[in-house]
């Protein structure tokens, strides 16, 4: 059945950055097969929607988190990363069992929906839940097994676990999920370990996925161990010979920077994670300056402590002014970009999503501009970057299908997941 959504806003988020004030975006079998202006003639459409007084763009993209640690929103706050990793989240962790990731990673998918994003990348334990859970919701994902290499006896079963996982679920869900291959971090698995799931990434053909640099501590205690920092040791381990997204790269020097560009490395940068742990400030405009793929990403809502994208593109684009003391550094069309073409590209799956462009996947969002705070409505792209909440979301489509009409979740029965996710927490030992 081809739709169409006449007389809304559009911010394609295209190769040009187009805006339409007055546009139409029409769809059929879950790609998109118009943008433009408003035809006059909508005979060859089965359904046509008003958008007038919508902004149609396309669904977020959040490039690093750990959906199931919604569970543990709260729980931990105002510790630095390895403090409250040992003490706080590990020992909890350690407690999951398949039904905390499940009715976790509803809990994410629900907030994911709210706000707008359609697609994100989840690194985790238990990850045939996650699979279930994105294939039985509608969103778009990249999924994989994070992989920490201790007690080192276990590092086998894991690895074996990783592959199996990877290898099942790729390309599933009607090719709404990919997956990768993730070693959780350098200081976590060691040399010969992150080479052994480099060599079953290159088997598998699949990107990577991996924490570096995200702290001060982390990079002093690799040249300590190992006598490179985490990119020059990732880069001998052969990790960045594959497709690779590294989450947060906030502990860069120039030369770091350089060798990323030079191996296409993508980064996921998680701004809101990093100041809440106080590990930095990543070097977003010397980045995109060098030409690198970045993204924005939460991480997880233990450490946010939500999933709403929106915060990220506003905190993206007034953080790095603030450092620099200059205005100009990552614009509002930028900060938009990162956190949709550019996310698609930095999680491997630019060509099919990401803008609203002709051929690619109909993965849009809807969002209220009818309210005063997108009034002067006479830079759209501003208020989605500026002045929104996120919560102006009213409608969310991926791969053609609705998952949000008007506020409601069409997938997943929210009052059921909210009531299962407190069960789940109060059965953790504190
Ligand atoms: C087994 S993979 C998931 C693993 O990652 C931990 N984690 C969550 N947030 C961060 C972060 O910012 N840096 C490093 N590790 C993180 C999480 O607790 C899970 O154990
Ligand atoms: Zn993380």
């Amino acid at each position: 059945m081809s739709t169409i959504m006449i007389n809304a806003t559009l911010v394609t988020v295209n190769e040009q950055d187009e805006t339409l004030l007055q546009g139409a975006l029409g769809f059929e079998q879950g790609r998109i097969t118009y943008v433009g202006p408003t035809p006059t003639d909508l005979s060859d459409y089965d359904e046509v929607i008003d958008g007038k007084g919508q902004i149609v763009m396309p669904g977020l993209v959040n490039t690093h988190g750990h959906a199931a640690m919604s569970l543990l929103r709260g729980y931990a706050d105002d510790l630095p990363l390895q403090e409250w990793l040992e003490t706080k989240m590990w020992p909890l962790e350690g407690q999951y069992t398949a039904e905390h990731v499940k009715w976790g990673t509803y809990l994410s998918l629900i907030e994911m929906l709210r706000t707008g994003t359609t697609s994100f990348v989840d690194m985790y334990d238990h990850m045939d839940q996650v699979a279930e859970a994105v294939a039985e919701s509608g969103l778009r994902a990249s999924l994989c097994r994070g992989v920490i290499g201790f007690p080192p006896e276990a590092q086998q079963a894991k690895l074996a676990e990783a592959r199996s996982f990877a290898q099942n679920w790729h390309r599933q869900a009607e090719g709404r999920i990919t997956t990768m291959m993730a070693p959780h971090s350098p200081y976590t698995c060691t040399p010969d370990y992150i080479r052994q799931i480099v060599a079953a990434a290159q088997e598998l053909d699949l990107p990577m996925h991996i924490h570096m640099s995200e702290t001060a501590r982390e990079v002093e205690q690799n040249v300590k161990d190992y006598g490179l920092r985490p990119p020059a040791h990732l880069a001998e381990l052969g990790v960045f010979d594959r497709p690779t997204l590294v989450a947060h790269a906030v502990h860069l020097n120039d030369e770091e920077i350089d060798l990323l560009a030079s191996h296409n490395v993508h980064v996921s940068h998680n701004p809101i994670s990093n100041l809440k742990l106080a590990s930095g400030v990543a070097r977003l405009p010397e980045m995109l300056e060098k030409g690198i793929t970045v993204s924005l990403g939460t991480d997880s809502s233990a450490s946010n402590n939500n999933l709403n994208l929106f915060e990220e593109i506003k905190m993206s684009a007034l953080l790095h002014k603030g450092v620099e003391q200059n205005p100009v550094v990552v614009p509002a069309q930028q900060a938009l970009r990162l956190a949709t073409r550019d996310g698609a590209k930095a999680m491997f799956i630019g060509e099919q999503t990401g803008s609203l462009e002709v051929g690619k996947k109909a993965d849009f969002i809807v969002i209220r501009a009818d309210r005063a705070h997108f009034h002067p409505f006479h830079d759209p792209v501003s208020h989605l970057v500026y002045a929104t909440s996120g919560y102006d979301v009213q409608d969310v489509w991926v791969d053609g299908k609705q998952l949000v009409s008007n506020g409601s979740l069409l997938t997943i029965d929210e009052e059921r997941v909210i009531s299962e996710a407190n069960r789940m927490f109060e059965q953790l030992q504190r």
